[in-house]
């Protein structure tokens, strides 16, 4: 279980995150929900340790990710893999060598380096392109694939992290909506069919409606909802987007 204890990051004057406390479950698919500027990318950044709280406490399995260092920081990042809206795959590459770089970080490292990975390590790349239905395309260039299919191969490369979590900001914004429904459907496969845990930050109402359990919902980084997504009714959504143009946006 992931628990957030009166989390906050301030910037200067501004608070990002303000003392957020909530837990999510082994194997919930939650959505992260809230206007531009809420908190929602400061929030993953800080799960993974991208970003470092100003106050409070991340604990997973009754340890404090916020006071991780060194090796124990590198285990925690290889477990909370992170999914941007840019794929940022190395186009001239194969799409199975873009999913191996996702084990550089596994020991050994030093054979890795110069490419020389393990069967094992084909295996895992592999499986890990079958569970997102990309494997007929491994041995592609990763820039001839569509910008939804690219988005697959890099929650593959995540995957072959080995992750518990999954924390995807905005994944599918880039994209058009069959390729986002695409993305969609592959994180919801990988949480139900692998128990990994996933919060997706999402600038879409109807893709959390369709796709996740829960939402929790941000506002000048303050929680304003946590809940199941069916409790997103008219009025609870105009609280958290404080108004039917900003709202309207998110539909
Ligand atoms: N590195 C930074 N330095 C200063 N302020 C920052 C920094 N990162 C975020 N902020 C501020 O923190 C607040 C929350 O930003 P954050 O990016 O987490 O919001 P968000 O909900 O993810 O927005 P969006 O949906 O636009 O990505 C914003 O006011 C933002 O300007």
């Amino acid at each position: 279980m992931l628990e957030l204890r009166g989390l906050t990051r301030r910037f200067g004057d501004a608070t990002a995150v303000d003392n957020l406390s909530l837990a999510v479950a082994d194997g919930e698919m939650v959505a992260v929900l809230g206007r531009s500027g809420a908190g929602k990318s400061t929030l993953l950044n800080m799960i993974n340790r991208l970003i470092d709280p100003s106050g409070g406490e991340i604990l997973y399995g009754g340890r404090d990710i916020a006071r991780l260092r060194g090796a124990e920081l590198l285990a925690w990042r290889r477990q909370s893999a992170m999914i941007f809206q840019r794929f940022n795959l190395v186009g001239r590459l194969s799409v199975l060598t873009n999913v191996l770089t996702g084990r550089l970080n596994h020991p050994p490292r030093l054979p890795k380096l110069v490419g020389l990975f393990t069967d094992r390590e084909r295996d895992i790349a592999i499986d890990a392109l079958a569970a997102l239905g990309m494997e007929d395309h491994a041995l592609k260039r990763a820039d001839q694939l569509s910008g939804g299919q690219q988005q697959r191969v890099a929650i593959a490369r995540a995957l072959v992290q080995e992750p518990r979590i999954m924390l995807a900001d905005e994944p599918v914004a880039s994209l058009d909506p069959v390729n986002a429904q695409a993305v969609m459907e592959a994180l919801r496969r990988i949480n139900r069919e692998l128990g990994i845990t996933v919060l997706c930050n999402l600038h879409s109402v109807p893709l959390a409606q369709a796709w996740c359990d829960r939402a929790i919902a941000l506002s000048a980084g303050r929680l304003v909802y946590d809940g199941p997504v069916a409790g997103l009714d008219e009025p609870t959504l105009l609280g958290i987007y404080g108004s039917a143009a900003a709202l309207s946006e998110a539909h």
